[in-house]
């Protein structure tokens, strides 16, 4: 076992930030953990790094205590790399100067300066230049570089692709990963956003108001979230109000389907889960299941307002291509792919729609 945290609180004043958090991260395991704004990440991430100490519970790395109610081990003997939202590297410093920044002065410096910019992929010809002659991408991977120097036994990253723009964003993260997969060392990163945090690793952790409410191999969490605010949360998520037949399916306005997870403490009256992407729109048909109301062209889409059988509207989305076939009026076939996960029934009504 690499980090452990256990029972970790935090409070700022009167304000409860953390609460209960513990988790375990093995040797080599990339986790990425996600959370909306204010959920407490950052604080999470500064805790372990030893930026700021808990107010209850323990951290551990490799059976040794770093943190708890008398132990505070400084952050730089934590053994312990940090990458920042916006990289932080020092801007009178070259990139060389930069990687180089926290190894000792030995005859081996120049060479694993040189071995980081290899495994994260960055041109020796950028060891000469200054933070701002590089991309946000670049200085993104040479503060990665920095991090990565000393072999440090865990990687912290802080949203540190959150400042790029899209395009050098989805190439800084594969990058990244590469360099972090070719290391082998041990990375949490925090984030706000679902499809990084889903693509980033091994484990998926979700944070919400200060406490993790579930964590698991990414796939495993995305397919069964334990709640309905973790399954919006983590992806666009269409919700029914169905019946359970006892016989592992359950009744809704798409008709019987079956359940993939039933996570709603018996009951009969439920609300069913299922994803977009498990809809297939086709026709136009005779009969059909549903009725395209409104039909709108918006960019490389078409959202089509269906109203099904029993009254219950939603709003789909089909590439746009497909979506001609689809005028409004028309009668469409809908079909679902995999099962649905059940909750218990909602206090309110469900909301019609896909987003
Ligand atoms: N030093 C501090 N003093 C007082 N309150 C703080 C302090 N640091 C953080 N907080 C509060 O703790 C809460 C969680 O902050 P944190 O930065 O950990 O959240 P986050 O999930 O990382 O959010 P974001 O994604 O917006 O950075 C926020 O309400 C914040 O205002």
């Amino acid at each position: 076992m690499t980090l452990q945290l256990s029972d970790v609180s935090k409070s700022f004043g009167a304000t409860t930030v953390l609460e209960a958090v513990g988790f375990e991260v093995e040797r080599g395991t990339r986790l990425a953990i996600v959370g909306a704004s204010g959920s407490g990440k950052s604080t999470l991430l500064r805790i372990i790094a030893g930026f700021e100490e808990p107010t209850t519970g323990s951290v551990g790395l490799e059976g040794r205590r770093l943190a708890d109610s008398t132990t505070n081990v400084g952050a730089h003997r934590r053994g312990i790399g940090y990458v920042a939202q916006d990289g932080a590297l020092f801007p009178h410093l070259t990139v060389r100067g930069n990687i180089a920044f926290g190894l000792r002065r030995s005859p081996s410096r120049e060479k694993r300066v040189h071995e980081v910019m290899e495994l994260t992929s960055l041109d020796p010809e950028l060891l000469e230049r200054y933070p701002h002659q590089l991309s946000g991408g670049q200085q993104q991977r040479v503060a990665l570089a920095r991090a990565l120097a000393p072999a440090p036994t865990v990687i912290l990253l802080d949203e540190p692709f959150s400042a790029l723009d899209t395009g050098l964003r989805a190439h800084t993260r594969e990058a990244m990963v590469a360099a972090l997969e070719r290391s082998g060392v041990t990375t949490i990163l925090v984030t706000h956003d679902q499809e990084e945090a889903l693509s980033f690793g091994h484990q998926l952790a979700v944070i919400s108001g200060g406490r993790l409410v579930q964590a698991g191999p990414p796939s495993e969490v995305f397919d069964a979230p334990l709640s309905a605010e973790v399954a919006e949360f983590l992806g666009a998520a269409l919700f029914l109000p169905a019946r359970t037949t006892g016989s592992g399916q359950a009744v809704c306005a798409f008709g019987e389907l079956d359940v993939r997870h039933d996570l709603s403490n018996g009951g009969q009256a439920v609300r069913a889960m299922l994803r977009p992407s498990q809809l297939h729109v086709g026709g136009p048909t005779g009969e059909g299941d549903a009725r395209v109301t409104a039909a709108r062209q918006n960019g490389s889409t078409v959202e089509l307002d269906l109203s099904l059988h029993d009254g219950f509207a939603l709003t789909h989305r089909v590439p746009l291509y497909d979506g001609h076939r689809f005028p409004a009026g028309c009668a469409v076939s809908v079909r679902v792919d995999g099962g649905v996960v059940l909750y218990a029934a909602a206090a309110t009504s469900d909301r019609a729609g896909t987003r």
